[in-house]
């Protein structure tokens, strides 16, 4: 590189990091003077006179706190503000860019020159001149879109034109220019090699240097209501979508908080592993959780099934759970619940002391005596208004009853005491009732305030309401709960029922074959068991018979691994987050789940939206992986052809055929002691959970970590781990425990095979017993080593 081209960069640097150092102290020092003001804020509360004789003056009190309080709370604010500009220019100052364009806006008679830098974050000097741009500014999507020349470039006002002449990376540590060269592609492979070949971690890192252009449509589109991304194992689909999430927060600040972005992931360690990637570039953490956990944690008393037992378990029944899955399906719960607009709810009493007090007919009644416009939800708003009202007529009726005398005389001075209200003052830590409850004080003294009556009769008429309404208010909660409507009974009618809402002919199932599986989910339902596709349906009903409009307030929705959802799932999630835009990322090639039925989701999915805002992207090329073990990996699959490696060399996966499972043994000690030494992330990735526990204890090794739950750390170094929990995350080195046909030997596996072998970035052993899995067949043997010994 010209001597005179890093002079001049080292210049530019050197002038960004003295301006940064500038802005970095001032920030100190405001943060400190913010400080200082707090604690005089906070001692002038000293100072507040309490007036309470008087009604101004208890007036004039409470607007002093007021005032004092809200001092405090905008210091409390420019602190944060201070502190978080403090924290980011912290970050910032070690690599304050990674590139550089010159471009002119091409449109213009007599362009003009112009250059930015692009960093994690932007940053202006004193003057508000630009330094540094963010990644995510509109003209900085020149640098991941496109090579020299005539580019364009979108902008909140529309398509912006550009001519480009220079695109320049730069690598700074510790403030130094380490590297620097100018490119014509839009990333040069350099960089991107140099990102790829570094060690994985347990952590997830960001790709904001080498964001590759496909990626960027991802990342910025803003168009579409749904996305899709489908793209092979490692082809980078999280690593954009989450690039995406810090986009997507950077141009609706403002507008949009981390808490309105929700992202469903395949399991709790992948929640784990994609921790940091947000706060590195500077942003917090969206929603993130399972679709296990947003379904279960609704019906805390049924055990739903969970991620293993789903895997282990889910293969039986394929047609009918292909059936209960689907959108014919949705559709059918939908019409079902559209007919109890007329009839057929399932109505509990309102029961009382072991006695209905309303009673289920009196309460059907109800519901069904509004007019035939009414919508579920409005019907049930409108019968739990006219329930309200009789429980507090009722209130009056019970009072006389022999109960309450009875419960009168059986109090204790301690229930007596609470029952009239006796009691202390008083002062928690929230500040406004505080300064309520400190008027108060000041008015009736410390101590306990016993309550005078006037006689004996208007005590016990006190006594009586209050006894009867304290005794009803549970009642009323339920009514507020909507608990009269029997969900349970519901969802078992409408098992039964499914049939005539259902083409159960479409989908090859005999009416006696559906009726059978039904009583079985009775019988579960009963233990507190539910499959995890009729938990969906359960809720779905729920939520239809109560009317519940959806979380509102949830702007974008992503899901990871959408193959394996069922369509059934997928709709219910588009009905949960009405006002949401999705973004959706899948490789049917890694239906582990759903296996073949994975196929027509995208059509299913998008037929839930407006054709002319669904988009697809499609991403081929894969950076995970050495080209070798990309090579092998996608001849697992039978359509596997329009994968691409990158460029990246390695060694060819290897295939041990070993004759018992003591050599199988033996040979994974030495892999993992090589492994050891080489510092590799390692995965000894197992089919089941079972293999997993047994293998540990085989094995016996400590410093090997069995995964054998998704609510466990992500442990560094070496792990065990079953293959439904690798999905989405990577290691240096896997080595795949049994690769043959006692645990893959039907091409039904052949899905999981791939999954489980793409989670190798450097190195693939395969240990098989005998002979190499069936499934191996179709990779041509130059594409890898076998090795019996
Ligand atoms: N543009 C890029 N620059 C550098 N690294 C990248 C880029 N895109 C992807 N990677 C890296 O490639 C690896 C795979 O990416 P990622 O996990 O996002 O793929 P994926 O498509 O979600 O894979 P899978 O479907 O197997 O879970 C990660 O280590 C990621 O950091």
């Amino acid at each position: 590189m010209d001597n005179k081209i890093k002079t001049d960069e080292t210049q530019y640097l050197n002038k960004t990091l003295y301006a940064m150092e500038k802005s970095l102290q001032t920030t100190k020092s405001s943060i400190k003077s913010t400080n200082k003001s707090i604690d005089s804020v906070a001692r002038n509360w000293g100072d507040v006179r309490l007036k309470t004789d008087t009604y101004s003056g208890i007036v004039e009190t409470a607007a002093s706190i007021r005032q004092q309080q809200q001092m405090l709370s905008e210091r409390e604010n420019s602190k944060t503000r201070a502190e978080r500009r403090f924290a980011t220019l912290t970050k910032q100052i070690d690599k304050p860019y990674f590139a550089r364009i010159d471009f002119s806006e091409s449109t213009s008679q007599d362009p003009e020159q112009e250059t930015i830098y692009i960093g994690l974050g932007s940053f202006s000097d004193e003057k508000n001149h630009f330094l540094v741009y963010d990644w995510r500014a509109p003209v900085a999507s020149i640098y991941y879109d496109g090579g020299i020349g005539d580019v364009s470039y979108l902008t909140p006002d529309g398509t912006q034109q550009a001519n480009v002449t220079l695109k320049r990376q730069f690598q700074i540590e510790d403030g130094v220019i380490v590297t620097l060269f100018d490119t014509e592609e839009a990333i040069g492979d350099a960089m991107l090699m140099n990102a790829l070949s570094g060690e994985s971690s347990t952590k997830m890192k960001s790709i904001v240097t080498t964001i590759q252009k496909e990626q960027n449509k991802i990342i910025r589109n803003t168009a579409a209501d749904l996305l899709f991304v489908q793209g092979a194992a490692g082809s980078g689909k999280t690593a954009a979508v989450l690039q995406r999430v810090a986009y997507l927060l950077y141009r609706y600040r403002g507008k949009l908080t981390s808490g309105q972005v929700v992202l469903f992931s395949p399991n709790q360690l992948f929640n784990d592993y994609i921790d940091n990637v947000l706060p590195e570039l500077g942003e917090q953490n969206m929603v993130q959780m399972t679709f296990y956990q947003y379904a279960s944690r609704r019906l805390p008393k049924i055990n739903v099934e969970t991620l293993q037992e789903r895997f282990e378990h889910d293969a039986k029944d394929t047609t009918i759970n292909l059936a209960k899955g689907s959108l014919a399906m949705f559709e059918a719960v939908t019409a079902y619940a559209d007919h109890l607009n007329r009839s057929d709810m399932k109505i509990r009493s309102v029961m009382f002391r072991g006695e209905p007090l309303i009673s289920k007919e009196r309460i059907s009644e109800i519901y069904y005596q509004y007019n035939d416009n009414y919508k579920l939800g409005q019907r049930l708003e409108a019968t739990r208004d006219t329930l309200m009202r009789i429980l507090s007529s009722q209130v009056g009726l019970e009072v006389r009853k022999d109960w309450v005398e009875l419960t009168i005389e059986n109090l204790s001075k301690q229930e007596y005491d609470e029952l009239v209200g006796a009691g202390k003052v008083r002062i928690g830590d929230d500040q406004e009732t505080d300064a309520a409850a400190h008027t108060r004080l000041a008015q009736l003294g410390e101590g306990p305030k016993e309550r005078e009556f006037a006689s004996e009769k208007a005590e016990r008429q006190f006594l009586s309401r209050q006894i009867v309404t304290q005794s009803l208010r549970p009642l009323a909660r339920q009514i507020r709960r909507a608990n009269f409507l029997n969900i349970n009974a519901q969802f078992i009618d409408f098992l039964r029922q499914a049939h005539h809402y259902l083409d159960l002919k479409s989908f090859n199932i005999a009416e006696s074959d559906w009726l059978a599986h039904v009583e079985i989910v009775i019988a579960s339902l009963r233990a507190k068991q539910l499959s995890l596709t009729d938990t969906t349906l359960y809720l779905y009903l729920y939520d239809l018979m109560t009317g519940k409009r959806g979380e509102r307030d949830i702007r974008f929705l992503f899901i990871d691994e959408i193959q394996d959802y069922t369509p059934f799932q997928l709709a219910f999630l588009k009905f949960s987050f009405p006002r949401a835009k999705f973004t959706v990322l899948g490789d049917l090639n890694q239906a582990i789940f759903t296996k073949d039925n994975a196929t027509n989701l995208q059509v299913d999915f998008s037929s839930l939206f407006d054709s002319e805002r669904v988009e697809s992207v499609k991403l081929t090329q894969t950076y995970r992986s050495t080209q070798q073990i990309t090579d092998f990996t996608k001849y697992i699959l039978r359509d596997g052809q329009d994968i691409d490696a990158f460029n990246r060399d390695g060694q060819k996966p290897v295939l041990y055929t070993l004759p018992n499972e003591s050599e199988m043994l033996s040979k994974l000690r030495l892999q993992i002691q090589q492994h050891a030494l080489n510092q590799d992330t390692t995965a000894i990735i197992t089919k089941t959970r079972a293999d997993a526990q047994a293998l540990a204890v085989e094995l016996g090794d400590k410093k090997v970590t069995l995964i054998q739950s998704e609510n466990q750390r992500l442990a560094k170094g070496m792990i065990i781990v079953p293959s439904y929990l690798a999905k989405g995350l990577e290691f240096d080195a896997v080595i795949i425990w049994h690769a043959d046909n006692s645990r893959y030997g039907f091409d039904s596996e052949r899905r999981l095979l791939y999954t489980v072998a793409s989670r190798a970035m450097h190195t693939l052993t395969l240990l098989a017993e005998n002979s190499g899995s069936v499934l191996l067949d179709t990779v041509p043997t130059n594409l890898y080593e076998v090795n019996n010994g």
